[in-house]
């Protein structure tokens, strides 16, 4: 049985949460690492069940982690938990086989992204349920972007880049989560079972389905690197 939190809301948040966090270096998956003393999960739920469209919440956490997981959300949100598998879009499979029938709007959004504001939950969920297939939140890309290729020999810290070309950063975007589907569009698109994709909405542009930008947040950052962990601490007081 599915756990809700709001009965007057239309939507199902799924929350990747499975990821081992290997860019941010040891110390156990990332979802459960702390920032302020609580762990990246807790504050991106805290802020995913403050958004008042939200009626439920599944949650994919690592497979070993299931029963704990459970625990340390149940004082947080009503959220059902279920195990996340090797690949990122394997956890969001995982979470969507539990999304009950009767849901139209399905959001996906990363543990990583835990200080992501209530308000851009909603901003994705009502451009889905204005006629958007599809809808991503946004940011322009703020550093210049080169194509590089090897130049075919050895550098100083190994095989050399060499520049191909600039790529016009105008037409690029860096693109956040949640990322909100009609649930028939995302469950195709999983269904179909397409190749590696490292986010849902390029699986969902696969098939050809449009895919809507709305504006998003410098609060939806992704939790990577170990200097994203200071900068997270530093915007708690904003966030
Ligand atoms: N098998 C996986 C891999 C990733 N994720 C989740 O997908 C989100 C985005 O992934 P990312 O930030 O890249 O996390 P990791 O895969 O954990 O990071 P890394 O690549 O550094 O190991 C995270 O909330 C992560 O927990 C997941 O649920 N299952
Ligand atoms: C889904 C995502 O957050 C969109 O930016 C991102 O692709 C996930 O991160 P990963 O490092 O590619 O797994």
């Amino acid at each position: 049985m599915t756990a809700q939190l709001n009965a007057r809301g239309d939507v199902a948040v799924l929350v990747p949460a499975a990821g081992a966090g290997l860019r941010l270096g040891p110390g156990g998956p990332k979802a459960l690492r702390l920032l302020a003393g609580e762990p990246l999960l807790v504050h991106a739920v805290r802020r995913v069940a403050a958004a008042p469209s939200v009626r439920l919440i599944i949650v994919a956490a690592p497979a070993a982690d299931v029963e704990a997981v459970r625990a340390l959300l149940a004082p947080v949100a009503p959220v059902t938990v279920v195990a996340g598998g090797a690949e990122r879009q394997h956890s969001v499979a995982a979470a969507l086989a539990a999304v009950p029938e009767d849901v139209g709007v399905v959001l996906v959004h990363d543990a990583a992204r835990a200080l992501t504001p209530p308000e851009l939950v909603e901003s994705v969920a009502a451009a889905v349920r204005g006629g958007c297939a599809a809808v991503i939140p946004v940011l322009p890309v703020v550093d210049t972007i080169k194509e590089v290729g090897s130049a075919g020999a050895e550098g100083p810290s190994g095989p050399a880049e060499v520049v191909l070309g600039t790529v016009d950063r105008a037409v690029l975007r860096s693109v956040q989560t949640p990322q909100g589907f009609r649930r028939d569009v995302l469950a195709a698109a999983h269904a179909a079972g397409l190749a590696a994709h490292t986010d849902d909405a390029g699986m969902v542009e696969k098939a050809g389905i449009p895919v809507t930008c709305v504006p998003g947040s410098d609060l939806a950052m992704k939790i990577t690197r170990p200097l994203d962990l200071v900068i997270a601490e530093a915007l708690l007081h904003v966030a």
